[in-house]
């Protein structure tokens, strides 16, 4: 049987004007400024105005350690939203912004798939309202403003070997990761080495996503540390006098994006930040509003639950105040053989006994997000290649370990096939048995935070940290942020820093090779492994696949 691909399916959407969208949870037109007829921004007016309500129930949706195409934790999403939908429930979504980076290399869109999409997909994998160029604009605007400041006498006595603020740009590009800027004599400027960052790890990024207001945004913008002086003092951003007008080039990007399901579903789509290099979560000001208009939402956050749910925890909940009252927890059959050791290339063929042995590394998930009181259901994101025995064997194995599982055919099926996951969550939901707690407190020192994380989350024996790197921990303490919240980067492939450590590794050890302080969003960045944050393109790039047919139509995203 074949199927119609995503943008096939997307172009069919029969869309309702956002406005009718918007008018489902309760927003005026008035308060929608349209971008075209089926994506609008949501004011802080209205945003203001619904403050004082009761919220309705938060439910995340993580997954497994994935495969590099991904299990469908967006396409849950979507299908969830959908289903709760269909089953009575006022109910909607919020997820992240596609970065050009993955659409072009490797991974593709952000907008789901199959039935459980959010539309328009082309538009919003691309340019979408322009937040990404917003970003890297005002990212931009710094790193120019730092290197204009030490051109034209450098009166912060920034000392040119400690530049912290790196470049970004929304692209794969692994040739920017090591650059010396101000080459070409005099009139070029101070020679220092720097580099790029994709735009998704940009600390501007983690402040728009986290930021309440635009007060809140100019605020945070500013407490950002662009380098230290010789005596390793912090020169902060509003020192170099930017974030005013970084505060104007994020001013729309700062408001919730509103768009659709397949199902005219609505759905809010904002910030964009990874889960291996970044936080990995959606915007806290879509996630609060959402929460206000509707009585549950769907959010996701990247990657595996040892990254992108870690996060949510323990970095977006701690921040928002918010709590999940339920976890969704998806499982793919490949993901499963994948962890079971199962090559890429043979995760067509039926192996029940690799997604048995895989199945260890959902436990540990089960476990992971049990650990931070909250209940779980795994939802089986069913493919149509899986076989009976294959899928038996996944539901199995939850029974085993006293976990509920549920089979979701939304791909295919759209709310018709995640109607009985939606029965599953609001039983769950309403069973209110949820009591969150972040596994760290805020007062804990910062190795011990990142020990926490490796032990308690990834199962690691140890950190591995040098001198350099402990010594600056401390004096970032000493400093006065100590109380922050760590930010793990690593691969996503695996608990460990080995991406090829599949399945549920012990014995390993995390190597933090580099410590960032985004004193601005509020956390530390701990860089482990081999991770880049400048990922590079695949040998063979989807763009190389990407065109105009002759109808002038997009062929090749996905
Ligand atoms: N059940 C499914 N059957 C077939 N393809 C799927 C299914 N679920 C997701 N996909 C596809 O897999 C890719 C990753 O899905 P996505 O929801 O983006 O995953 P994640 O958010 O976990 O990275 C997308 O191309 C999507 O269309
Ligand atoms: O940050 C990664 O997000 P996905 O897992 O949705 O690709
Ligand atoms: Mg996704």
């Amino acid at each position: 049987m074949s199927y119609k691909s995503d943008i096939e399916i997307a172009r069919e959407a029969q869309k309702k004007p956002i406005q009718e969208i918007g008018a489902k949870i309760g927003i005026d037109s008035a308060d929608l400024l349209p971008y075209g007829h089926d994506k609008a921004k949501v004011s802080q007016d209205f945003i203001n105005s619904v403050q004082g309500r009761e919220d309705g129930k938060l439910i995340l949706v993580t997954a497994i350690n994935p495969t590099p195409a991904g299990e469908g934790k967006t396409t849950t999403t979507v299908g969830l939203g959908d289903g709760l939908n269909r089953i009575g429930k006022n109910a909607m979504i919020c997820i992240r912004e596609a970065s050009l980076g993955p659409n072009f290399g490797m991974k593709g869109g952000a907008a789901g798939g199959g039935y459980a999409q959010v539309v328009p997909m082309e538009e919003m994998n691309l340019h979408f309202t322009g937040d990404f160029h917003a970003i890297t604009s005002a990212h931009s605007l710094l790193s120019a403003m730092i290197d204009n400041h030490i051109y034209w006498g450098n009166a912060c006595e920034i000392d040119v070997r400690r530049v912290a603020w790196r470049r970004v740009v929304d692209m794969n590009d692994r040739a920017l990761r090591q650059i010396t800027a101000s080459l070409g004599g005099v009139s070029n400027g101070f020679p220092r080495e720097t580099g790029f960052d994709i735009t998704v790890a940009s600390e501007v990024m983690a402040i728009l996503c986290l930021s309440n207001d635009l007060k809140d945004l100019e605020k945070r913008l500013g407490d950002i540390i662009v380098a230290y002086r010789r005596d390793k003092t912090p020169v902060y951003c509003r020192d170099i006098k930017a974030e005013g007008a970084m505060t104007v080039l994020l001013k729309d990007a700062m408001q919730p994006n509103l768009v659709q399901t397949l199902e005219n579903n609505p759905a809010f789509v904002h910030g964009g930040p990874f889960a291996n290099i970044a936080h990995g979560c959606n915007s806290v000001i879509a996630t609060k509003t959402a929460l206000k208009v509707a009585d549950y939402v769907v959010t996701e956050a990247g990657f595996g639950a040892d990254l992108g749910a870690e996060k949510f925890m323990n970095i977006k909940c701690r921040k928002a105040g918010i709590a999940p009252s339920a976890v969704v927890l998806v499982a793919t059959v490949r993901a499963m053989k994948m962890n079971g050791g199962v090559a890429k290339a043979d995760l067509g063929a039926e192996n029940v006994d690799a997604v048995q042995s895989g199945c260890a590394n959902l436990g540990r998930h089960i476990e992971n997000v049990k650990s931070f009181g909250v209940p779980v259901v795994v939802a089986i994101n069913h493919f149509v290649t899986d076989t009976e025995a294959e899928v038996q064997a996944v539901g199995d194995y939850c029974a085993e370990h006293g976990v509920e599982a549920v089979l979701s055919r939304h791909w295919e099926l759209g709310s018709e096939g995640s109607a009985p996951l939606a029965e599953k969550v609001v039983e769950i939901v309403e069973g209110g048995s949820a009591n969150f707690a972040p596994i760290y407190p805020d007062d804990m020192p910062l190795f011990e935070k990142i020990e926490t994380v490796a032990k308690r989350i990834y199962r690691a024996d140890e950190v591995l940290a040098d001198t350099k790197i402990r010594n600056q921990l401390r004096e970032w303490e000493e400093a006065g942020y100590g109380n922050l919240p760590v930010c793990m980067a690593k691969t996503q492939y695996s608990f460990s820093t080995d991406p090829t450590l599949r399945g549920a590794p012990t014995g390993h050890s995390v190597p933090v090779r580099e410590v960032r302080l985004s004193a601005g969003a509020g956390f530390v960045v701990v860089v482990c492994g081999e991770i880049m944050t400048m990922p590079g393109l695949p040998r063979k790039p989807a763009a190389e696949s990407i065109c105009l047919n002759d109808a002038g139509e997009i062929e090749g995203l996905f």
